[in-house]
């Protein structure tokens, strides 16, 4: 099917929940129904999946975020249990197993943790279990946080020598300017280098569900494609999108490689 063997897809909050803050089950079980469908395919796929700290707060029934650091931390451990329970019963259903990876930053910057989380991922892959990678928000503070996923799902690429890294968004890619508040904005289908033009041309979180919008998407990019990882942005409202952009079709925002890996 296709020529990438190692793919990571990272999710973001948005895709995964609803307004409401409950959990998008339909969308949910279409995205472990394709990366199933990918794992037997042969592809060996890492889905990096935010959404602990919403679905979280959905579960306990906040009406918001709460502002404070360990208030978040506390939210994540309710909705990251509840979020892998979700993951373990779609993919169980199309014949996949997960396995749950909780990294801070100081993991991949001390060599032997980084030895230790490099194994890891190599034998759950080729146990063909699908890892799935979230921040350890617990005991993440202000010097060890990642801060947002779409960062980490990069260090992931990287760390595993990924093919591929597949970014899905509340929207379409990445567009010329802010579409939230300029309604010309165009998509903008290639993107060979990550100018600082572009940089101040992306915009923040698009939702109070979202965060980094694609300031760090852009940061992503830049870190993937120096390290030769191709990088999509793809709309996650349609999780079958994975199978064209896989196919080598024009979807969503590519970042074209900058070094073979
Ligand atoms: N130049 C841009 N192109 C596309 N989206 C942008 C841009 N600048 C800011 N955004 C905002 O980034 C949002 C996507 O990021 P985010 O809110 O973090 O959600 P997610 O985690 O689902 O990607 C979009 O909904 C959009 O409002
Ligand atoms: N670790 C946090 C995710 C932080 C994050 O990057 O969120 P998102 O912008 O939805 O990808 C959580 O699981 O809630």
């Amino acid at each position: 099917m296709t020529d990438k063997k190692r793919v990571v897809i990272k999710v973001g909050t948005s895709t995964l929940t609803y307004e409401t803050g409950k959990i998008n089950l339909r969308r949910i079980e279409l995205l472990s129904q394709v990366i199933s469908d990918l794992n037997h395919s042969g592809c060996e796929v890492v889905l990096v999946s935010s959404g602990a700290i919403g679905v979280g707060v959905g579960k306990l029934g906040f009406a918001k975020r709460p502002d404070n650091t360990r208030g978040k931390q506390a939210a994540s451990a309710v909705g990251q249990s509840e979020l892998m329970s979700m993951y373990g019963k779609f993919f169980a259903e199309y014949g996949c197993q997960v396995a749950q990876i909780l990294l801070t930053k100081n993991v991949l910057e001390d060599n032997e943790r980084r030895t230790n989380a490099v194994n890891a991922f190599r034998t759950l892959l080729d146990w063909h279990v699908i890892p799935i990678v979230n921040e350890n928000d617990v005991i993440s503070t202000a010097e060890i946080e990642f801060g947002d996923n779409d960062t980490l799902s990069a260090v992931v690429a990287r760390l595993i020598g990924a093919d591929l890294l597949i970014i899905l968004s509340d929207i379409d890619g990445l567009f010329d300017k802010d579409p939230a508040s300029h309604s010309d904005a165009k998509l903008i289908p290639v993107v060979e280098t990550v100018t600082e033009e572009l940089m101040q041309s992306a915009g923040g979180a698009g939702s109070a569900r979202g965060t980094g919008g694609m300031v760090t998407k852009l940061i992503a990019a830049k870190g993937a494609m120096e390290a030769g990882v191709e990088m999509v942005i793809l709309n996650g409202r349609n999780p079958k999108a994975i199978y064209d952009c896989l196919d080598g079709k024009a979807v969503g925002t590519r970042f074209v490689a900058k070094t073979a890996k």
